[in-house]
């Protein structure tokens, strides 16, 4: 369905990371001014240029390696703005949380930023010692992102700080034991010589 509506799309690949990026900057924003609902949305919305940005590129025969780099790098970025913005609201009194389990929202979320870039770091790592179909685990990208959307759309952003802290931990432990299965037993399907 995408590959049609990739075809009128008329920006390219890197712009339309670009753009996602910059809609994570003001879902950021949204979040540390007290306004999750906006911030859920936008997060979504961020996601739709995340999506396109590959669609256009596959459909329009335009996929390049720095354009993979810059949409890895334009993740990570938005990962961290989102979960900042998050803490700033926290902390200025704008973002009213009450503590989960006895802990600060605003430290669940550092718990899930931390999380969720080492899910990211070790598939990267994993990936750059010869490792293939590292994207296992249940909080890659596209999970945490959405349930941290629905979270900010519900009212209840802080429990799902909770569940992307505890599922991105739990997820970097699966791409670790996916790794050292990989690298203790290399095989033609899951594993190319660095
Ligand atoms: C409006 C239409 C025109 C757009 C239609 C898009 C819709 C089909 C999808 C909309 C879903 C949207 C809500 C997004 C939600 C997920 C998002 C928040 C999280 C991010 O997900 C990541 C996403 C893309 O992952 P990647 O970036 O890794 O993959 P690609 O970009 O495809 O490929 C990377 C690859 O491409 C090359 N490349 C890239 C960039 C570049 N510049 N150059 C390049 O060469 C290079 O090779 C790179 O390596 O994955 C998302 C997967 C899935 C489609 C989304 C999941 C859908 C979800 C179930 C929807 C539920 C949302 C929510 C529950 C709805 C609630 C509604 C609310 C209002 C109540
Ligand atoms: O799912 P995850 O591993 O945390 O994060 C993913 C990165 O590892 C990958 O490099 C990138 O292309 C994806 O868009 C997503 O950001
Ligand atoms: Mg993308
Ligand atoms: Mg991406």
């Amino acid at each position: 369905m995408i590959i049609p509506l990739a075809c009128l799309i008329p920006l390219s690949p890197n712009t339309l990371t670009l753009l996602g990026f910059a809609v994570s900057l003001a879902a950021g924003a949204a979040f540390t001014l007290g306004k999750p609902f906006a911030g859920g949305l936008l997060i979504l919305f961020s996601g739709i240029f995340d999506v396109l940005d590959g669609g256009v590129a596959r459909a329009k025969d335009r996929i390049t390696p720095f354009g993979g780099v810059l949409d890895s790098v334009c993740d990570r970025y938005s990962d961290g703005i989102v979960f900042l913005g998050i803490i700033a609201g926290a902390v200025n009194g704008r973002l009213v949380l009450p503590p989960i389990l006895q802990i600060e929202v605003w430290l669940w979320a550092g718990y899930a930023l931390i999380g969720s870039f080492l899910v990211s770091y070790t598939r990267a790592r994993a990936e750059s010692a010869g490792c293939r179909k590292l994207s296992v685990g249940i909080a890659e990208r596209t999970e945490r992102m959405i349930i941290l959307a629905l979270g900010g759309l519900s009212g209840f952003l802080g429990w799902a700080l909770v569940l992307i802290a505890v599922f991105s931990h739990i997820t970097i432990i699966q791409r670790v034991l996916r790794a050292k299965s990989i690298l203790s037993k290399p095989s033609e399907a899951d594993f190319q010589k660095p």
